[in-house]
């Protein structure tokens, strides 16, 4: 194959550059305990200094994979999808979410929301950044809101994307896990003072699973 060749299927979302998947549990936000499978894709541009999978940024890293070929292999292991990156919407969702639903499975996206919404998501939590702001149309169809709290200054970035979501989106507040000691009272403080919030933490890391 050409590298012209490859580059458009990659733009069609033929080929994803996988990362890595794995079998666990969700750790996180409303479906955390929930057996699911991970497809984690490579390539992300946003930048949080504090991200937890920094080796996912650069895509070129990261092996073309067929799509067909990750979907039949994650169909063996759960009917829950879970697709995170990186950042998913840096390519084209149409093709792996279609074959994902015509084969019954459930697809959900972790999404900084930063980049254009493809996809058919059964679930979408979308995890805004200051660095890249979502986009109105992920606003308005993501299923849970979930700000990350590095600082104090997260609680009125956290208000201002909470203005921003459709009624029935469920706001959690998930500490940053290098901070947690320090945010996690500020974060129970403030969800029993405002109380429309939920307390989200990464709960694989304290299972010491994937
Ligand atoms: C690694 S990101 C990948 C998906 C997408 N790029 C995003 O940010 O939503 C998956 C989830 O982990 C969260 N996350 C990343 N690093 C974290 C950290 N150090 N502490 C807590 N949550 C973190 C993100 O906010 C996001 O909700
Ligand atoms: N167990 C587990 N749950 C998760 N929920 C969101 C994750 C992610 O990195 O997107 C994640 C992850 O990496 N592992
Ligand atoms: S948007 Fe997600 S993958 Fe990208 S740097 Fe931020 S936390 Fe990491
Ligand atoms: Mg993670």
């Amino acid at each position: 194959m050409t590298r012209s060749e490859r580059q458009e299927l990659l733009d069609k979302g033929l080929l994803l550059p996988l990362m890595e998947e794995f079998y666990t549990i969700q750790g996180e936000g409303y479906h955390k305990g929930t057996a699911a499978y991970f497809i984690r894709i490579g390539g992300c541009d946003v930048g949080c200094h504090w991200c937890d999978v920094k080796e996912s940024w650069l895509a070129e890293l990261h092996p073309p994979t067929e799509t067909d070929k990750i979907v039949a292999n994650a169909e063996k292991y759960s009917k829950t999808i879970v697709v995170t990156g990186g950042e998913p919407l840096m390519w084209d969702m149409t093709q792996l979410t279609n074959q994902l639903k015509a084969r019954g499975m459930q697809t959900h996206i972790e999404t900084s929301g930063a980049y254009k919404l493809t996809g058919t998501w059964d679930w979408i939590c979308l995890s805004p950044k200051k660095l890249k702001l979502p986009t109105e149309e992920v606003f308005k169809k993501a299923h849970e809101l979930k700000c990350i709290i590095f600082n104090k200054d997260d609680f009125r970035f956290a208000e201002e994307q909470a203005a921003q979501v459709n009624k029935d989106c469920i706001l959690y507040l998930q500490p940053e896990w290098s901070k947690r000691e320090k945010m996690v009272p500020e974060i129970v403080d403030y969800v029993m003072a405002n109380p429309k919030w939920k307390v989200s933490l990464q709960t694989h890391k304290y299972l010491n699973i994937p």
